[in-house]
């Protein structure tokens, strides 16, 4: 009997979802949380024909050095700037990810993370749970307007539309920018207008970034592009912190250049910028857009159906779901999420 093909999955992820790697490989699964070093990613998939992995585990010319078997990298994740795509495609290996399943879940979030820093709700809370609510005052924790304000959307793919449509529902004029513009029955469908970059930044109320991180978007949001918001704006990120320049956010915040800010994400995490957690206007939370129970586990079944897939199993044999490179859509670097 011929040898099963050997898969790897570097983080803990729901077990019963994985169990179907086990119908059709040898499955060796990390059972913690693990930072792990370059050197042993490699040693590993040296005897790996494939491997799911997560936005904490870097893929790229290192790791995949001498890997002569490996065939398959199944990311759990939309955003795939873990991969190095040209280094996989260059050594023959198909890369995947999952987009559309986290889609309405990672736009609700990033709704309900503008709306908490336009409305300061992790002040308020703080404020609260430290003792300081007296009596109650016209005019403390004043907050901005998100109902028939400005939205400005930077990445107007899959989850930026999403967040257009339920913008509809609060009266907002979104306007978006994209390196593209998408069609007209998409921008209706949206209730959204295509401006340059610049024109988003100044009308902008609350500016929220959905758009990929590449070396053409590392701080694309630096002291400049800040300086170019309304003092009173808000800025959600929910992409990748390196995006946004957060010293020169601090700064901004700290000068009273603009009005709040929601992040989920940072430059370096889970490490973050100690000035960051001094700012008392902003929201801060841990990579959690797309988690919701439900969307997390579809995350990991779609990559699950990647890997069999890409590996040559199951009914969809040599035709991943969702391939990166190499497959029948591919959708090169910088790939809207
Ligand atoms: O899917 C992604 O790109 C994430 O950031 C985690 O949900």
């Amino acid at each position: 009997m011929s040898e099963r093909p050997r898969v790897w999955v570097s983080q803990p992820l729901f077990a019963d979802v994985l169990a179907r790697l086990g119908e059709h490989f040898e499955v060796e699964a990390t059972r913690e949380v693990t930072r792990h070093e370059p050197a042993a990613v490699n040693a590993i998939l040296r005897r790996m024909d494939g491997a799911l992995v997560t936005l904490n585990d870097p893929i790229g010319a290192e790791q995949i050095a001498g890997a002569q078997r490996l065939r398959a990298i199944a990311n759990v994740g939309v955003g795939y700037n873990n991969l190095d795509i040209a280094a996989l495609s260059a050594a023959g290996i198909l890369a995947s990810n999952t987009p559309d399943v986290l889609t309405e879940t990672t736009a609700d979030f990033g709704f309900a993370l503008m709306m908490a820093a336009a409305r300061r709700m992790s002040e308020a809370e703080r404020w609260l749970r430290d003792g300081h609510w007296q009596r109650w005052s016209f005019d403390s924790l004043l907050g901005a307007d998100v109902h028939g304000a400005t939205l400005a959307i930077l990445g107007m793919g899959r989850i930026g539309q999403a967040i257009a449509r339920r913008a509809t529902g609060f009266g907002m004029r979104t306007l978006y920018h994209n390196r593209s513009r998408l069609p007209a029955a998409v921008e209706a469908e949206c209730k959204a207008q295509y401006v340059g970059f610049d024109e988003l930044l100044a009308r902008a109320d609350h500016l929220v970034l959905v758009l990929p991180y590449s070396p053409q978007s590392h701080h694309l949001i630096d002291a400049a592009a800040l300086a170019k918001l309304q003092p009173h704006a808000t800025l959600t990120n929910i992409a990748r912190g390196g995006i946004v320049d957060e010293d020169a956010l601090c700064d901004a915040l700290e000068h009273d250049r603009l009005g709040a800010a929601g992040l989920d994400v940072y430059e370096g995490e889970p490490r973050l910028n100690p000035r960051l957690l001094q700012q008392r206007r902003v929201v801060l939370t841990p990579h959690i857009a797309s988690g919701s129970l439900a969307t997390r586990r579809a995350m990991v079944a779609l990559a699950v159906d990647n890997l069999i897939a890409a590996l040559g199993f199951g009914p969809r044999a040599g035709d991943p779901p969702s391939p990166i490179n190499g497959g029948t859509r591919d959708r090169g670097p910088g790939t809207r999420i």
